[in-house]
């Protein structure tokens, strides 16, 4: 994995890198010319970006920009330091508990048979063990943004373990319908904090060159998650109460994530909401170990300028202050605008249908070994996934979002089709096949929710997640929030409605459906989401002051991309001289 494009490999190049041909590269005589004892020069005048507040409005939409403290820092770092990479690891296990959460209901539904209330479970009860995590998790993402800014991103995800703990043994002894599902009502609690606070977090400690990378990590831990709870699910399908192990499982993720967070620290971020400077320049130095003091001095003072920003005599005061903010600023609106819409996208296109019902699906449409079927669905969301890392920042958000979508739409189709003519009816809990045995309409169904999954992970199943990049600091909280919540409510609905639709509207009707949303999301993205990839937060804001400027926003990213490609050829050009020499 490149983790270290647009970085140099020595200081001095660094601060020439951060901006390459850029106007505003820095000239020699802005260098101070203090040499550090391998004898580089190190030190620069600090930008004005590192003194001043920031406003959108005060920024034009230009293709210029100068080097914020932010990027002289990280500059100073070959590669992203063992540190960064420890707290993007452990932060996103949240990401993994995500995923193998809402992932181990499929296989445990088909297997839990008669042991809850001495019940076979019907379609409305599946639909409600399955959206209670949905549920809690819709509930806790609404207040998580504000928990994470007034209790701290540590603290925060360290609770949400508490609740994942009580909620998995709930389950794990339940032999009543309610409690297991009051036990996956509890966890979805804390999935939600999760799903909330790990991209904060990840976002938050990220050199800016590769947090769209860093952030995937978090959604390659989800989708892994997923993938593993079905193969283990598979695995545990004959074993006499197999579906408590696969939950308890669960568990040591759990303890894990909560034994690390112990020994590391919060964001630079947080400590500086809390005015504990000291505590962040800490986290900064040890994040940016080659970066001399003053300009870690420099980036604490960039983040106290930024929280600044949000005026306010209490937490709730600028709580308030913030969602007000939300909504008036232009820009800050349609980002809100565009968080939503992506994450509302990513659910009503209908993919956590087969992530929680495919073992149903399958088993209806008279597969034998559904769980098989299961894994390669999910193992091709997860390997997907991988290719949307590569993708994100290189090819872009937005190509990768339409191809998406549009290959998503055209798998809906074909299964809607495929479903009228394989002749499935979803009766209850006893589905009917109207023909015998299994059919080529059956592989058409199984090959193209494959497709469908490659589609989905490859753009809008990895995309909305990047949502902290569309909001400036200062309502980046409460913004995350509310697309978070958007993202949650979009999944219970899913949840509970999905088999009541294969039963009322039939298999044809209901992947029809999906089809018409997913073309309208394509028109929804084609005209509202700019590109972002390689685009500084400031940039971002100027972008979308007075529209969602697709055209202008494709522009300028076009330009950054050629300005790094530049930079790398410039750093591996230096490199061969410094050999010659
Ligand atoms: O990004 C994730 C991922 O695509 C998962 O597979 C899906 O189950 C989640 O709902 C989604 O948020």
């Amino acid at each position: 994995m490149d983790f270290s494009w647009g970085r140099s490999t020595s200081p001095r190049q660094s601060v020439e890198l951060s901006s390459p041909e850029d106007n505003t590269v820095l000239q020699p005589e802005s260098l101070e010319g203090e040499k550090k004892e391998d004898g580089s020069h190190l030190t620069r005048t600090l930008t004005p970006s590192s003194e001043t507040k920031f406003k959108p409005e005060d920024h034009e939409f230009t293709d210029e920009r100068e080097d914020s403290s932010s990027e002289l820092v990280e500059g100073f770092d070959s590669g992203v330091s063992g540190f960064i990479i420890i707290l993007t690891f452990v932060s996103s296990i949240s990401g993994f508990m995500f995923g193998y959460d809402t992932g181990y209901i499929s296989s445990a539904l088909t297997s839990i048979k008669q042991d809850l209330s001495h019940k076979t479970l019907s379609y409305g009860d599946k639909e409600i063990l399955t959206s209670a995590t949905s549920l809690g998790a819709l509930i806790s993402s609404c207040f998580a943004g504000v928990a994470a800014d007034i209790f701290g991103r540590k603290p925060s995800i360290m609770g949400s373990n508490i609740l994942f703990l009580v909620g998995i043994i709930l389950q794990i002894c339940a032999d009543k319908y309610w409690q297991m599902a009051a036990g996956r009502l509890i966890m979805g609690f804390g999935v939600g904090i999760g799903s909330l606070v790990a991209p904060l977090f990840i976002g938050e400690i990220a050199p800016k060159t590769i947090r769209g990378r860093l952030t995937v990590i978090n959604s390659l831990w989800l989708t892994g998650g997923q993938l593993i709870a079905y193969a283990v699910g598979a695995g545990l399908t004959h074993v006499h109460n197999g579906w408590r192990i696969l939950i308890g499982l669960a568990l040591i993720p759990v303890a894990l994530q909560f034994s690390f967070f112990f020994f590391l620290p919060d964001t630079p971020r947080f400590y500086v909401m809390k005015g504990n400077t000291d505590a962040a320049r800490r986290v900064l130095r040890r994040s940016y170990r080659n970066a001399p003091d003053y300009l870690i001095d420099a980036k604490v003072k960039e983040l106290c300028d930024m929280n600044n920003a949000v005026e306010g005599k209490n937490v709730l005061d600028k709580v308030w202050k913030m969602t007000k903010e939300l909504h008036v600023n232009p820009a800050n609106f349609r980002a809100l605008i565009i968080a939503c819409g992506l994450q509302g996208i990513q659910q009503f296109t209908g993919w956590n249908s087969l992530m929680y019902f495919s073992g149903t699906i399958f088993e209806t449409v008279g597969i034998s070994n559904s769980a098989a079927v299961s894994i390669i669905v999910s193992g091709t969301n997860f390997v997907f996934t991988i290719i949307a890392f590569f993708a994100i920042d290189k090819i872009g958000r937005r190509p990768i979002l339409l191809v998406g979508i549009f290959g998503m739409m055209v798998a809906l189709i074909v299964c809607s089709i495929a479903f009228h003519f394989l002749g499935v009816k979803f009766n209850g809990a006893d589905a009917v096949v109207l023909h015998t045995g299994f059919t080529a309409w059956g592989i058409v169904i199984i090959v193209f929710i494959v497709v469908f999954a490659a589609f989905y992970a490859l753009g809008i199943g990895t995309v909305p997640w990047q949502q902290s990049e569309l909001f400036p600091q200062n309502v980046r909280g409460v913004g995350t929030s509310y697309a978070t919540a958007t993202n949650w409510a979009g999944s219970l609905v899913i949840a509970a409605t999905f088999l009541t639709m294969l039963q009322n509207i039939t298999p044809t009707g209901t992947f029809a459906l999906f089809a018409a949303l997913a073309a309208v999301s394509f028109i929804f993205v084609f005209f509202l989401y700019p590109e972002l990839s390689g685009l500084e937060l400031e940039e971002v804001q100027s972008v979308l002051k007075d529209g969602f400027n697709i055209k202008k926003s494709k522009a300028l990213a076009k330009k950054r991309k050629k300005q790094v490609a530049a930079a790398k050829k410039k750093v591996s050009s230096s490199e061969i001289i410094e050999e010659d020499d």
